[in-house]
This record gives structure tokens, sequence and C-alpha cells, in this order.
């Protein structure tokens, strides 16, 4: 048996974390044989649910979960932490943009940073899910300067999958035959959902561009398009509570293929928000979703797609927007 692996899971009373912790103890995204330390973070006033969340963890008697800790104390819950999923966060409510939570969510990604920066392996793999994503992961990052950079990313994966799910709909195929959409930019409504490079595997073994397939332009630049950048606000609308099972899942999704690797002829790839290196035209220093294959625990930013005038437009688009996010937070911070 291996030896057990510290996880961090903020907002660990929350929505999310009730799906992501049980699935992260049931060995969904480290695998089958490797034990947990579970570290959960939560706020005070929120210690008594957290309890009971600790007590059901306890019930399922997983056989992986060795140890499980509950805390306040951001310096308790990243103490020596191999892996961390930032949820804890305010969720915006009808009506509200995901940037509406700047101010409200960048002191506790600022708090966080430094407690990681002091506190956890200098090796940890941060997720940050909780919104603004990207900027909450640009501030935490920043926050955190003695670890590397590449150790943060945030999470698009929720929109790749919805793009895969739409897709197949449409066509008429299972989602596992859907490949290489790609999540471009911001986790918010100016997210560019782009098919120029994806195709659909068809059950007769043809491949297909799914552009063909879907054979109207007009669907995929404008009811596609808009279904996936107001995704979160349709769910919140008819739930009266934002996604919580589907982001459990995006979020698995994505460190499971960081820590375990995507396709190995990296022909495939996945959608993830991590800092710019000027790929694409894309200012550096920002937190921006790319297509990405992953291989021994690092992320590579798949490089040389070719970017159409129409891509192009949408990428700058959201592109401001990080950029407007970022000048408001770090001014808001004082960073
Ligand atoms: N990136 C993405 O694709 C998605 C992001 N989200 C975001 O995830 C976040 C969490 O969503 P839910 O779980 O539904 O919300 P929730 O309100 O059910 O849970 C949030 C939890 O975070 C806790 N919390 C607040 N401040 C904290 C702090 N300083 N430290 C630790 N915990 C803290 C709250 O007490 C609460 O228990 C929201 O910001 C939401 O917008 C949600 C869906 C998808
Ligand atoms: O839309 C929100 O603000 C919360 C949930 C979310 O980010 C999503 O469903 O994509």
């Amino acid at each position: 048996m291996n030896s057990p692996i510290r996880v961090c899971i903020t907002g660990a009373a929350g929505q999310i974390a009730y799906s992501l912790i049980f699935k992260v103890a049931n060995g969904e995204v480290f695998g089958i044989d490797q034990p947990l330390i579970l570290q959960l973070l939560d706020i005070t006033p929120m210690m008594g649910v957290l309890a009971g969340v600790e007590m059901e963890i306890r019930d399922c008697a997983f056989p992986l979960v060795q140890k499980i800790i509950c805390t306040d104390d951001p310096t308790v819950a990243f103490e020596e932490t191999d892996y961390a999923f930032l949820v804890g966060a305010r969720p915006r409510s009808q009506g509200m943009e995901r940037k509406d939570l700047l101010k409200a969510n960048a002191q506790i990604f600022k708090q966080q940073g430094e407690a990681i920066d002091k506190k956890a392996k200098k090796t940890i793999k941060v997720l940050v899910v909780g919104n603004p994503a990207n900027t909450n992961c640009l501030i935490c990052q920043t926050c955190a300067p003695s670890i590397p950079p590449e150790n943060f990313t945030s999470m698009s994966r929720l929109d790749h999958n919805r793009m895969i799910s739409q897709l197949s709909e449409r066509l008429n195929v299972n989602n596992d035959q859907i490949f290489n959409v790609i999540a471009w930019g911001n986790h918010s409504s100016t997210q560019y959902p782009d098919v120029s490079h994806a195709y659909v595997k068809k059950s007769s073994g043809e491949i297909q561009k799914i552009k063909e397939a879907v054979n109207d332009d007009n669907w995929i630049q404008n009811d596609f398009l808009v279904k996936n950048q107001q995704r979160g606000a349709e769910v919140i609308k008819a739930r009266k509570l934002s996604s919580a099972a589907s982001a459990a899942k995006a979020a698995c999704d994505h460190m499971h293929d960081w820590v375990q690797g995507t396709s190995k002829d990296k022909k495939t790839w996945v959608s993830m928000s991590v800092l710019s290196d000027g790929s694409y035209g894309i200012t550096k220093g920002i937190f921006y979703s790319f297509p990405v294959t992953c291989e021994d625990g690092k992320y590579s930013i798949v490089k040389g797609l070719e970017i159409d005038e129409f891509s192009r437009t949408k990428m700058d688009l959201t592109l401001k927007e990080l950029t407007e996010e970022k000048e408001e937070a770090f001014t808001f911070l004082k960073i």
C-alpha cells in the first residue's frame, strides 16, 4: 500500500464539497490504492455542519481514508498538503455575474495563498473552483511565491464537459465519442467554447470534424456558444442553487487528469485554466483556459493550433475581461 497523501478541500460544509469529498474518498481521483488524509476547511459558523459531514464520511467506512481533520484554521488545513481543492467561497445568486463576487472572495484566496505558502508541501497541486475562479487562482498563486506557479490551476472543465454533452446530444452519439473541444479564457459568460478542432468518432469508426457533422455554423456560433456561456446561470435559475454535482465531477476529472495524465499519444486534450506563457497571444500572468495535455503530473499547453478570425475576436474578449478582473483584484487587495 502507498503511504497516505494529504488532500485539503475548502468549503467542506458546502454543496460542491458534499459530492466532491465522497468521490475523492472513494479513490476516483488519486486511485483505488492511494490512502488519504482528508483536511477539511470551512468557516467557524459552519463547524457544526462540517461535524455532520465528518460523521457521514466515517459512516461510509472508506478503505482509503486514514484520517479526517476538520478545521476553521487555514494553517491547519494546508499543513503538509499534497493536493488542494479550493472550493470555499460565496456563490452568486440569480442576476449576479461571477465577477460581482470578486471583492467578497478575493480576501479568502489571499489568506489561503499565504497559508499554502507557509504550510503546504512545495510540490502541492492546487485546483481553484470558487468563483471568479481564474482571478481567485491568480490571487492565491501570487500570495504563495514559494510554490512553483505551474502548481496552480483553476477549473474550466465543467465548461469543457458541458460542450461535450451538448454536442453528443445534437449528434446523437455518446459523450465519449466527442474529442478536442476547447473552452478558452475565463470561467464566465465571456468564455469561448470552440469546436474548430473538435471531432466526432462515429460508431462505424469514421472520424468527422464537428463543424462538418453539425453542418450548421449558425448553431455553433450562436445557440451552442450562448448555451455554454450561460449554462451556470441556467442551472441557478432552475435549482435556485448553483451547479454542485456537475462541478464536483468536473473537479475530479481535472485533478485526475493532471495527476494521472491524459491520453498517452497526446492527440486528445482537456481544457484547464493555467498561467499564460504567452501562447496564442494571451498576455502572460493571467490564468486563462487553454487546451492542455498532462503527463507525469505536469500540464503542457497544446501549441500551434490555427486560430481563425472569429475565434481570435472571442479569445481577445475573454482576455479583456480577465485583464480587468486582475486589475480590480490587485487594486482592491493592494498586491
Ligand atoms: N469553477 C466552476 O466551474 C464552478 C465554481 N463554482 C463556485 O464554487 C464555489 C462553491 O460553491 P458551492 O459549494 O455551491 O457553495 P456553498 O455556499 O454551498 O459552499 C461554500 C462553502 O464555502 C464556505 N466558505 C466560505 N468562506 C470560506 C473560507 N474563507 N474558507 C473556507 N470555506 C469557506 C462556506 O461556509 C460554505 O460552506 C462558489 O464560488 C461557486 O460559484 C460552482 C460551480 C462551478
Ligand atoms: O455560475 C455560477 O456562478 C456558479 C456555478 C458555476 O460557476 C457554473 O455552474 O458554471
